[in-house]
């Protein structure tokens, strides 16, 4: 096959930032992806309602002219946030989601939750309106390695907070693991998970062999090869349980490069190509449809896209820029290390 029409595919994890980044990275997700579930993790957070209906403005302001993007907002779970706030904001359609960053655990997650306690009455509305809760799903307590941070988050605080919570909607977001893998399609169908276009192409030997890579560093980080391939399985299975969130986190190179670099992987602008070659390498093409476009859709209740996007297989492979330059400074995208064959038709 050397063509595939999918409906228009969405993003379910998406970081756009603010300002000049903002206005550089924005176009790259509305030229191949219709919605995205908008990531609150600014400085300062999105919290209240109010924050999300301005940052939603800055969006749709940095967008191209005649753009149909739709940005789905989200609240950034703080031990402060006011359950009657985030259930006007839902019900006037404008977030989709609350986001919940463990304290610490990435970037721009100081405002996170330390005391699950204190976020109770927030979790109980949203299992009452049914509103999903998206997690960033690792533990931060030093004495966890890091490689082990997602799996001991599911047993100790992911697990306990559903039980604790009958009827709320989950989406466990970025997953890196056979452990996330399992736990989620064990699930009923209140639990989703997003899986990310870097996971399925590295493994930890990419970020560390022959030299540290700081643009393959992102966080959850990229696990063993044993752990892709349980993803890629996933991915490819058209199990409604996994969507596809690129977490695309675009930093500027001089935040990436350094003796402290940044988490996050920017992959905006190349996603679907480079998930057509995974599919196809795993004989799934057919299943990147449910993957991109379907099952994103069925979790959050919304329609499936109307419009539809062409992916196209050439002998010419793809030579995207090394790095997009924004207003910001310039911002290094994902390098699959492969050639990719397939385009978006345009
Ligand atoms: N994924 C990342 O490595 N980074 C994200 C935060 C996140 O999604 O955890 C970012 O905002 O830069
Ligand atoms: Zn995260
Ligand atoms: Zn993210």
């Amino acid at each position: 096959m050397n063509s595939i029409t999918l409906p228009r595919p969405d993003d379910w994890h998406l970081h756009l930032r603010d300002g000049a980044m903002l206005e550089g990275v924005a176009p790259e997700t509305a030229r191949d992806f219709a919605r995205a579930i908008i990531m609150p993790n600014l400085v300062p957070p999105v919290v209240r309602g109010d924050d999300a209906a301005a940052y939603r403005e800055r969006i749709l302001k940095a967008l191209p002219e005649g753009s149909d993007f739709e940005p789905l907002m989200t609240l950034y779970l703080t031990e402060k946030t006011d359950a009657e706030d985030v259930a006007k904001a839902a019900a006037s359609g404008l977030v989709k989601a609350v986001k919940l960053y463990p304290a610490g655990a990435t970037t721009n997650s100081d405002s996170g939750v330390r005391d699950f306690d204190k976020v109770r009455g927030v979790l109980e509305k949203m299992a009452e309106i049914g509103l999903p809760l998206c997690v960033h799903g690792e533990v931060t307590r030093p004495e966890v390695d890091i490689f082990d941070r997602e799996a001991v988050f599911i047993e100790t605080v992911l697990d306990p907070i559903r039980r604790a919570t009958p009827g709320l909607r989950v989406v466990m977001e970025h997953i890196t693991t056979k452990d996330g893998v399992d736990y989620v399609s064990s699930q009923g169908e209140d639990m989703g998970g997003t899986i990310t276009t870097h996971h399925l192409i590295i493994n930890r030997n990419h970020i560390l062999v022959g030299g540290i890579k700081p643009h393959y560093y992102c966080l959850p980080v990229a696990k063993r090869e044993t752990h892709r391939l349980a993803l890629v399985a996933a991915a490819t299975s058209g199990n409604p349980h996994f969507f596809l969130g690129t977490d695309s986190a675009p930093h500027v190179d001089a935040a990436k490069e350094s003796g402290c670099g940044c988490a996050g992987c920017f992959t905006a602008t190349n996603t679907m190509p480079l998930l057509a070659h995974v599919f196809e390498a795993e004989g799934a093409l057919d299943k990147l449809e449910a993957f991109a476009s379907r099952n994103g859709p069925a979790f959050y209740r919304l329609p499936v896209n109307e419009a539809t996007l062409t992916l196209e297989k050439t002998d010419q492979p793809n030579n995207w820029p090394a790095k997009i330059e924004t207003g910001a400074g310039p911002v290094t995208l994902f390098d699959p290390g492969f050639p990719v064959h397939w385009h978006v038709k345009r």
